[in-house]
Formats: C-alpha cells, sequence, structure tokens
C-alpha cells in the first residue's frame, strides 16, 4: 500500500502535508522550547523537574495557536534523568492536545539495528514520546537512517535529517568535498526519499540553518529539488534575521520554517510577553 494510504488509513495524513496546511494557516515559525538552567532561572523557576513542566507546557500553551511547530530540545529534559523524560512526554502531549505539531529535537542516529529502537521510541504510536517528527543525524550514513524513515512513512509522522547545520563548526564535515559535498549526499537523498510521498511537501526534511550565509551557493545545492520541509535554526539568538533567511534560502524560502527558541523564550514567563514575541517573530518572516 502507497505510504499516504497506509498513513491516512491510522488516520493521519502525512506529515508533510499536516505540516504545509500548519505553515498556510499559522506562518513560517517553530518556537523551540529550550528550558535552559539560567532561563528556568529568569522565569522564577527551580532547575528540576517541576520546574521544566512548568516552563514547557507555560510555552506550550501560549504559542500552540501561533506556531506552526514546537520544538522541544530534548537534552534539556535528559539531563533531569527519568524525571525530565516524564516531562518531555507529558510536553508532547500537549502539544499534540492543543493540536500544534511537534518535533523532537533529539539528533538520533545509529546503526540500523539500533536505530529501530531510536524510531519506535520517537515515532511509533503508542510510544510515550512519539511526537510528529524527530530530528536525525546522518553521520553514519543516511541509510543507515532507514528504519526512522520507514517507520514515519507508515506512521505519517516526519524527519528532519542534519545537512547544513547552524554551528561555524559544521563546516568542518558537511562542505567536505565541495561540489561533491557531503551535504550535497544527504540533499540528494532527503529528494529521493520525498519521491514516496505526493503532494507538494515530502514528509522529510532538512535541517539547514539559518546562519550558513552563502553555503548553499557556494555548494551549488538547490533545496527546492528536496520537496521537503527546511528547519532552519539559527534565528533570533544565534543572530539571524527573517531577511538573513531569505536571502540564504532564496527560492526555497516558502519551504523554510525557521526555528526560533531563546529568542523567544525570553519574553516569558508571562502568556502573553510569549504571544507578544512569538506574533512579532512570525510577522517578521511573513513580511516581505
Ligand atoms: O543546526 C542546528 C540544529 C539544531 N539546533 C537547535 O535549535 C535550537 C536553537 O536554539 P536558539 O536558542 O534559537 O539558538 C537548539 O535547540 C539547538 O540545539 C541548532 O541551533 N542548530
Amino acid at each position: 500500500m502507497p505510504e499516504a494510504a497506509k498513513a491516512a488509513a491510522q488516520g493521519r495524513e502525512p506529515f508533510g502535508s499536516r505540516l504545509a496546511a500548519a505553515m498556510a494557516a499559522r506562518g513560517p515559525l517553530c518556537v523551540g522550547i529550550d528550558p535552559h538552567p539560567g532561563l528556568l532561572a529568569e522565569w522564577g523557576l527551580n532547575d528540576d523537574a517541576a520546574g521544566l513542566e512548568r516552563f514547557s507546557l507555560t510555552v506550550v500553551e501560549a504559542v500552540a495557536s501561533l506556531a506552526a511547530a514546537v520544538k522541544p530540545q530534548v537534552a534539556l529534559y535528559e539531563r533531569h534523568g527519568s524525571a525530565g523524560m516524564a516531562v518531555l512526554e507529558r510536553t508532547l502531549a500537549a502539544a499534540s492536545d492543543a493540536g500544534v505539531l511537534s518535533i523532537a529535537d533529539a539528533k538520533r542516529g545509529d546503526i540500523g539495528s539500533t536505530m529501530a529502537a531510536y524510531a519506535d521510541a520517537w515515532l511509533r504510536d503508542g510510544s510515550a514520546l512519539a511526537a510528529d517528527s524527530v530530528t536525525l543525524s546522518p553521520y553514519l550514513g543516511f541509510e543507515s537512517l532507514r528504519p526512522a524513515l520507514d517507520l514515519a512513512a507508515e506512521h505519517g509522522r516526519g524527519a528532519f535529517v542534519l545537512a547544513l547545520t547552524s554551528n561555524p563548526e559544521g563546516k568542518s564535515v558537511q562542505h567536505v568535498g565541495g561540489a561533491e559535498s557531503v551535504a550535497r549526499r544527504i540533499v540528494e537523498a532527503a529528494a529521493e526519499e520525498n519521491r514516496r510521498y505526493p503532494g507538494t511537501m515530502g514528509s522529510v526534511g532538512l535541517v539547514v540553518g539559518a546562519t550558513i550565509g552563502s553555503a548553499l551557493e557556494e555548494l551549488g545545492l538547490d533545496l527546492g529539488a528536496v520537496r521537503g520541509p527546511i528547519l532552519a535554526p539559527g534565528l533570533g539568538a544565534q543572530g539571524a534575521t527573517p531577511a538573513d533567511l531569505r536571502a540564504t534560502f532564496g527560492d526555497a524560502y516558502s519551504a523554510v520554517l525557521a526555528t526560533s527558541s531563546r529568542g523567544i523564550l525570553a519574553a516569558g514567563p508571562s502568556v502573553a510577553g510569549l504571544r507578544s514575541a512569538t506574533e512579532a517573530t512570525r510577522d517578521g518572516l511573513l513580511e516581505g
């Protein structure tokens, strides 16, 4: 049975279609949920599971109707051990209840047999950690991600594969090869993967930083050919502006889901403050 039909049989449209609809309705912004110790302190919360929960649920409540997606940063829950992971489970459930798509920023990647276990955790129906999509690291080879790519397709969920990350050190691996760069391999593999999805947007996206400047041009990469969403971190706290995003992505800008965490979260803990920062960021992305 084709993937779209399988996912629909389970009552869920493919992730790419659901994200495209959310971006059309609410704009191209994802709000990152990054409960850094410093932010918890600024919000008057303890650096413990209770503080983490108050922080996370406040963000979901504030932004669910304004953002196309939320992106909890898994590391910041993991540092609280099992209690933190339980908060992450409740945060993902709250996002789902509030009707906003979730991207678990877990950056998982492993050999195929263990990748299947990661896929079960983040993408299988019934898993307490199941999110609408998950970030994946292709350092063990794009094809090592196969269990996650297939399970995502089967369950109407999605994946964002790291291609050109927003940190300056990323170049030392991702640009290697010049015209035949490592990043090109990832971009081409994602494009191939999205052939299994009909419609305008496939369910396999890429992570491409808003801070990469002219790298797409230098490496000769055409993100339009991917037919998938481009998750672009780096807006706000890492210095990128909406104008930078437009200049960096050019014709592919319509597929860009910009994500900002600290730049918006600094406006908390008031729900009104978070909402107004989210609206301002989103409006900046929508303005020509
Ligand atoms: O290339 C990447 C991939 C992921 N991230 C993640 O996005 C957020 C950015 O947070 P800000 O506070 O808006 O800087 C964070 O969770 C990173 O792990 C990234 O920045 N770059």
